[in-house]
Parts: structure tokens; sequence; C-alpha cells
């Protein structure tokens, strides 16, 4: 059991995540280039929590912040609760978009925790954090992408999450189209049905199979590829102004798909130049992110702090 706690503080820098890419859904995920900047030291007692960005005037400063409740996890899963904690967060991933908010939140959590113990490293190691961190998400698909960076594929076994990284072709560009309103996962999850049809079972699963060849290696097929029957359909009436979006840029050749558990629109391929999306929607193109989450010893620097989205372009 360790029973230090390092000294000085810790920060991480955690990518937004797009899952599912239409019919991977709880599996496929990809990391973009969007990110939280999250620092915490221990302090002597209670969680105090200063937010600037997105959320900066909603998210709780206290325990109940999902980062101090990831943080406190780890620490439980190490053996070593510190009496408190200072931490800082920078965010710029919309939260309750679609874009893997709180699996960020969650990643930051368990990497700034491991980070803060000494030899934490050695106690609990990568594979474990992403099976920590999909455990408390519920779901590995947003967690994977954030910790790995790139496309991956997860999945769970009986003792828990595994993933892997797959590299994405070129001419794979990412665009997401964000709306103003919001969505919660657990919403969407409960608009879905216990079971399916087998038919759309089985289309489902082929298209999600040819995702996987279309993004690694045919792009040109990412239109077939991003066919799903499991989810989208079922989530529709809850989101009506994504789906027609969806639609409507899938009939233009678009591959676009519902992001996460949306309302958030993930674009695959090129947006046509003239293509009228509405005023309603923010558009980002986004790199995606190869690196995934990445930790650092000290505060946040003046450029963690710059609360522009390093990589956006509108
Ligand atoms: N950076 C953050 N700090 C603290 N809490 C957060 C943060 N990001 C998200 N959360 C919590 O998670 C909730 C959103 O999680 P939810 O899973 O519904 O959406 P998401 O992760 O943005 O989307 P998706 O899972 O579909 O990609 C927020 O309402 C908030 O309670
Ligand atoms: N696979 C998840 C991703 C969102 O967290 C879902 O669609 O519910």
């Amino acid at each position: 059991m360790p029973t230090n706690f390092t000294a000085g503080p810790v920060r991480v820098r955690v990518p937004a995540t797009s899952a599912n890419l239409g019919p991977g859904f709880d599996a496929l995920g990809l990391a973009l280039g969007l990110y939280d900047d999250v620092a915490a030291e221990v302090a002597p007692g209670g969680a105090r929590v200063t937010v600037t960005g997105q959320g900066a005037s909603e998210l709780p400063d206290d325990d109940r912040h999902l980062v101090v409740r990831a943080m406190r996890a780890t620490f439980d899963a190490l053996g070593a609760q510190p009496p408190g904690l200072s931490v800082e967060c920078v965010n710029r991933i919309p939260q309750a978009r679609g874009l893997g908010s709180s699996s960020a939140a969650i990643v930051a959590g368990v990497l700034l925790a491991r980070a803060l113990v000494t030899d934490g490293g050695s106690l609990l190691d990568d594979e474990a954090v992403l099976r920590l961190a999909a455990e408390i998400e519920g779901h590995p698909d947003n967690v994977a992408p954030c910790l790995l960076g790139g496309f991956t594929l997860a999945w769970s076994e009986p003792s828990g999450a595994r993933a892997v990284t797959l590299p994405v072709a070129d001419g794979v560009r990412p665009t997401v189209l964000v709306p103003a309103e919001r969505g919660l996962t657990a919403t969407a999850r409960a608009a879905l049905p216990a079971t399916v049809p087998h038919g759309d079972a089985a289309l489902t699963a082929g298209r999600a199979a040819l995702l996987v060849h279309a993004l690694t290696a045919e792009p040109t097929l990412l239109l077939p590829a991003t066919v799903d029957r499991l989810h989208q359909d079922y989530r529709a009436p809850g989101m009506p102004g994504t789906s027609s979006l969806v639609n409507a840029l899938r009939e233009a050749g678009v591959a676009a798909v519902v992001s996460g558990a949306g309302p958030t629109v993930l674009a695959l391929s090129a947006l046509p130049e003239s293509f009228p999306v509405g005023t309603d929607w923010q558009i980002w193109q986004l790199p995606i992110d190869v690196s995934g989450a990445r930790v650092a010893r000290g505060r946040l620097g003046h450029a963690e702090r710059d609360p522009v989205a390093a990589g956006r372009k509108s």
C-alpha cells in the first residue's frame, strides 16, 4: 500500500472523442484535436475545483465534480486517499453534446490521481487505467480513444475493458457540427430498446466491419460503412434537428453520423462547399488526435490556460 504522494502539481491534456461512428455502438471511437487541460495537487483538506471555459458557471466546485470523483475512485484503487485536492480545469470540450466530455474528465481524473501517488505507474498500469476509466464511464468507446489517441476499437471482457488502436487512412477529415442544445448520454441510452430485429443487428455488424476497412484503408467506402440500425433511429425523436441534418448530409453524399450519444453531428468526409447547415450549428474541422492523454509535471502554463481551442478551425 502506498502512503506517499508526489510533491507538487501534475497536469494532463485530454482530447475530445467521438464514439460509435455510426455502426460501432459502444465499440468504435475517434480522438479529436480539441482538448481540456486539468491540473491537480494534494491539499490539506476537502476538494476545491476551479473551472474556466466550458461549464465554468455550472459544474460543481467540490467533491461532486467528475474529475474529483474519478480521482477519488483511483486513489481508492491505489489504497491511498489524500486529505484534500486542489484542481484547476480549463475546458474546451462542450459538455453533454456527444464529444466525450465526461470521458475526458474521467480519464483526466484517473491519470492525475495515478501521477500524484508515488510509484502510481507501477501500481496501476495503462491497461488498468483503461479498465478503471471504462468502469467509471460505463462503456469503453470514449475513454479508449481519449487515453490512446487515434481510431480505437474497444471491447469488454469479464476482466474489464480492452482496446486496440488502428491507423487512419489519409483523406479522413472529421468535421463536427455542434448544436447549442445538450443531450445527456443517460437519457439517450434510456431511449434504446432491449432487443433489436436480427436483420438490423446483422446489417449493422457487417457495416461496422466495413467501417474498420473504410477508415483504415479505403475512405471512399465511408458512406455505406457508416450505416447504423442499432441506436440512431431510436434516439432521433429526442434530437430531431440532429437526425434531419445527418439525413440531409448523407443524401448529399457525406458520411455523417450522430457523434456519441448526440446531439453533435460528425462528418467523416468533406461537406460540399455550399451545403446549407444553418446558423444553429457551430462547424469545427478538427484534426485526429494521435497522442491521446498526455501527463506532465507542474501547473497549467500560459498555453494550457488559453481558452481558444488549439487545432480548431471554424
Ligand atoms: N469537464 C468536466 N468536468 C466535470 N464534469 C463534467 C465534465 N464534462 C462532463 N461532465 C459531466 O458529464 C456530463 C455530460 O456527460 P455525458 O456523458 O452525458 O455527455 P458527453 O460525455 O459530453 O457526451 P458523449 O458521452 O455522448 O460523448 C455533464 O453534464 C457533467 O455532469
Ligand atoms: N456508446 C455511447 C457513447 C456515448 O457516451 C452511447 O452511444 O451511448
